[in-house]
């Protein structure tokens, strides 16, 4: 039985206390670290790169971290991120010269590998390579900025998404990213999702206490995911 990932997305974490932030969010239940690099020219935003990774490892994080790769060109940055730690590295295909490529040269570095599709990218990329990737990430908002709705049409695309996995008998994650909160992850999962990016949603909603900050919203998504069977 697949199991499902809630990953707080650090875009929405404060920077200033970045390890403390990542200790308590995964004190709370989360199960992996969403990473999100963006290089201001393949999306209009500037975060983080493998420093940061590493510094999130040499801190004691040894959770998954999950490396969504918003920058082009893609290769170059790929055997950094791997030696910094990154657990899963994903990337947008637009951004690839060679997809087949950069996918084995994800898993090369020791990492698993992924596929980013924006709302608008068709499902078609995946044709003729899903034997080379480890997850599939659907961006439910356009890419570079946390804090935005969540796009309807990506239900439709969730339900295409899990159709292909299910077919393909591999074993490939479905992740969402984008507008996810405590009030839409149950319908989230159920169009198939099984792995769940959320910043906004964890990081601005704090409880009463530093140490058990995000306790309580952890807990309302994990109840709100077991309202739906896979
Ligand atoms: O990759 C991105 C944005 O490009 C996301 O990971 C966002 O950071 C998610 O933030 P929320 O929509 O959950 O606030």
């Amino acid at each position: 039985m697949t199991t499902d990932l809630i990953a707080p997305s650090i875009l929405s974490a404060n920077f200033a206390k970045l390890g403390e932030e990542v200790d308590n969010v995964l004190a709370a239940g989360a199960d992996i670290v969403h990473f999100d690099v963006m290089d201001n020219h393949y999306v209009p935003n500037l975060t983080i790169g493998p420093l940061v990774c590493e510094a999130l490892r040499k801190h004691g994080v040894t959770a998954p971290i999950d490396v969504h790769l918003m920058v082009k060109p893609v290769d170059r940055i790929i055997p950094d991120f791997a030696a910094a730690g990154a657990t899963y590295i994903t990337f947008h295909p637009e951004a690839s010269e060679h997809i087949d490529r950069t996918l084995q040269l994800i898993r090369a570095e020791g990492c698993k590998s992924g596929l980013v599709f924006n709302p608008a990218t068709p499902l078609s990329y995946l044709d003729y390579v899903l034997d080379k990737v480890d997850m599939i990430l659907l961006m439910s908002v356009n890419p570079g900025f946390g804090g935005q709705s969540f796009i309807p049409a990506t239900f439709e695309k969730l339900r295409q998404a899990r159709q292909i996995i299910d077919n393909s008998g591999f074993d490939i994650r479905l992740e969402i990213d984008g507008g996810v909160k405590a009030d839409n992850i149950a319908e989230v999962k159920a169009a198939g999702a099984d792995t769940f990016v959320s910043g906004s949603g964890i990081f601005s909603k704090p409880s009463a206490s530093d140490a058990h900050r995000y306790d309580s919203i952890i807990k309302e998504m994990r109840a709100a995911m077991a309202t739906v069977s896979r």
